[in-house]
């Protein structure tokens, strides 16, 4: 059955080594939105981004991408999707070039249209000196500008992107965020994006939601003053509500 989210969970469950790690948990990022998942450490965020992404399969729900079941999606669907899980896409012994151009072949670019959308994606990213490098000597940070690359040459209009910044310095960080807004301005991009950083998020985001113990617990809204502190309240009622159970 099509829905109108270009990505959408659906009450997903998934339990991992016997445990519990999401438990129904709701959620969709329209078109020209930038929605942000936080959660502390192990929360459940790349999970639910590996359901998203038809990497895993969950137990009950069903995930959508671009209005169509994850399940079974074909090369229609894929050749719209740029993702960055934890480890950024890079064969160590490509360079960083050669990895960029290889994703943009891999989500259906003929050769000549690859060739200056890695050109174009490695200028964005601040890459043009380490073109060449293998991606395997390049900095933490390098390669996860390299990863981005990756999930941004093909001009996709739905991206997940797990922690994106947390290897990028301010200015890298600067240029993603400008990146991703272009994104949803320019081609009415569905970006789901995952991080730690609320402050960065806050800049980021058009809705945030927070996951804690794979249960979505609550939104913050992008403008309030002190998220954080509005961040823990959440996490704090969350955890003792589940204690009085
Ligand atoms: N393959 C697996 N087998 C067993 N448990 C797993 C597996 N993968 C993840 N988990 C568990 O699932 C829970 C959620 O992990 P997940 O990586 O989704 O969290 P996260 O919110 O992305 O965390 P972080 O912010 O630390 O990256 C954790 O308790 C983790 O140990």
């Amino acid at each position: 059955m099509k829905t109108s989210a270009a990505i959408k969970a659906e009450r997903v469950s998934k339990a991992l080594g016997g445990l519990p790690v999401l438990d129904d948990v709701s959620l969709d990022v329209g078109p020209s939105e930038i929605h942000a998942l936080v959660g502390l450490n192990g929360a459940g965020k790349t999970t639910l981004m590996r359901i998203l992404l038809g990497m895993l399969t969950p137990d009950r729900g069903a995930a959508h991408l671009t209005g169509l079941p994850v399940s079974g999606a074909g090369a229609q669907v894929w050749s719209r999707v740029g993702q960055m899980l934890e480890t950024p896409f890079a064969y160590p012994e490509l360079t960083a070039r050669e990895n960029v151009y290889c994703s943009a072949r891999l989500h259906g670019m003929d050769r000549d249209a690859a060739g200056s959308a890695a050109a174009r994606a490695l200028s964005d990213l601040g890459l043009e000196q380490y073109a060449t490098r293998r991606a395997g000597t390049l900095s933490l940070g390098n390669r996860q500008r390299v990863g981005l690359a990756a999930a941004l040459v093909h001009g996709p209009d739905v991206l997940v992107l797990d922690e994106p910044t947390n290897a990028l310095d301010p200015r890298g960080v600067i240029v993603l965020r400008r990146l991703l807004q272009e994104a949803c301005r320019d081609r009415g991009a569905a970006i789901l994006v995952s991080s730690h950083h609320l402050d960065e998020v806050a800049r980021m985001a058009d809705r945030i939601s927070v996951l804690h113990r794979g249960r979505i617990i609550g939104t913050l809204q992008p403008g309030t003053v002190d998220l954080e502190r509005l961040f823990f309240d959440l996490v704090l009622q969350s955890d003792m509500h589940e204690q009085e159970q």
